[in-house]
């Protein structure tokens, strides 16, 4: 805020340029939502913008504002992450801060350094709307909806979020955020049996006790909480083993397209690289996919980095072979979401074309 402010004085002072996608203007175009915001939040924002003026100490500032702006912040910046979609922090681009949502969208928002692109991940007819997702899209309708009304205060009525409580939404949310069936071979959905003592497979009809499903879920929340602060303590060693063992209840206790099961294979995933224990890094790695392939469409920038980890795997642990094939998968999106001309795409492709002579080398050293 402080920035925004300064930047503001400077180019009214003409002592740095005001241009088309820089100028304050943009920030008073965009839209606040101070009529629907609680007291509580209210009362932060006029303390942070006091703040603020206690800092800039500039004569002309306006509290009221500042405290809009705070507002305005919370529903129009975005997260700046690198090309690995890993987070580097906040900023505010008024001309993206235009893009409306959609749990369904159309177009990726990627980071090149401080630049923001917008890319089209499918055909855009003439008039259509430029959609991006401000969320995670993995979640059920009902927890992205919350996500949305939460910080960006509106009720998505994407193609996704019209479907809410029909029947195959309700069936989406129970893999998604649901139970397994008791028998191991079923992938069968559940549902909450008409007496609410338990859950129903819906494909082979078995019966899941509720009390048997509140033990596991237990043990996975203290299990969590005591990896958490393995964590923390950077003993990474028992973390990875802690969240080994998370990972097994949950595979008793969740559908096995779960996000929590895959959110905490992704957390062994990233402890074993960091250990550098790759052969077991693959291994949960290619356990993400199937899920990964199912929660996003086909072209979407995180599909593709996971395909990318599991090539960078597969090629460190000597499989050629299969680390050219999941990197070509990893190509094919990541040209759409990223485009072909960052260091980063650069050094994919650079690896790809590598793999690709180490395979013909193997392959004339085998026919000799
Ligand atoms: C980053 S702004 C997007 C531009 C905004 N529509 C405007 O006119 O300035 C985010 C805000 O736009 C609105 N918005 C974004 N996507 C929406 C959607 N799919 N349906 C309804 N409102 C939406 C919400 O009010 C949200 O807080």
């Amino acid at each position: 805020m402080v920035k925004l402010y300064l930047r503001r004085k400077l180019q009214s002072e003409k002592v740095i340029p005001t241009t088309a996608t820089d100028n304050y203007n943009l920030v008073e175009a965009l839209v606040s939502h101070m009529p629907d915001i609680d007291e509580k939040q209210l009362v932060l924002y006029a303390q942070m913008a006091n703040l603020v003026n206690f800092i800039l100490q500039q004569p002309d500032i306006n509290i009221k504002e500042i405290a809009e702006n705070f507002s305005k912040f919370a529903c129009n910046a975005h997260t700046i992450c690198d090309s690995e979609l890993i987070p580097l922090g906040t900023g505010l681009y008024p001309v993206i801060s235009i893009i409306n949502h959609s749990c369904l969208p159309n177009s990726v928002l990627v980071f090149e350094g401080r630049l923001a692109v917008i890319r089209a991940v499918q055909h855009i007819p003439q008039g259509a709307e430029v959609l991006i997702s401000y969320i995670d899209t993995t979640g059920s309708t009902m927890t992205r909806q919350k996500a949305l009304k939460e910080q960006y205060l509106f009720t998505c009525a994407c193609p996704r979020c019209i479907k809410l409580g029909q029947s195959d939404d309700i069936q989406e949310s129970a893999v998604l955020e649901g139970y397994r069936c008791k028998d191991e071979g079923c992938n069968g959905f559940l549902l909450r049996s008409s007496d609410d003592k338990g859950f129903i497979c819906q494909q082979c009809g078995r019966v899941r006790d509720k009390e048997e499903i509140r033990k596991i879920a237990s043990e996975v929340k203290s299990m969590s909480e005591k990896a958490l602060m393995s964590l923390s303590s950077g003993n990474q060693l028992e973390a990875v083993s802690m969240h080994q063992t998370i990972e097994k209840l949950q595979r008793k206790l969740c559908h096995p397209f779960s996000i929590s099961l895959m959110q905490t294979r992704e957390k062994v995933l990233k402890i074993l690289m960091e250990l550098q224990n790759w052969r077991e890094a693959l291994a949960y790695c290619k356990l993400t996919i199937p899920v990964y392939q199912r929660v996003y469409p086909g072209f979407h920038p995180l599909l593709g980095l996971q395909y990318y980890t599991c090539g960078k795997l597969e090629w460190f642990l000597g499989d050629t072979e299969d680390a050219i094939k999941s990197m070509t998968k990893a190509m094919d999106i990541l040209r759409i979401t990223h485009g072909t001309n960052t260091p980063f795409m650069r050094d994919l492709l650079m690896k790809l074309e590598e793999a690709h002579a180490e395979a013909s080398h193997k392959l004339s050293c085998k026919d000799e």
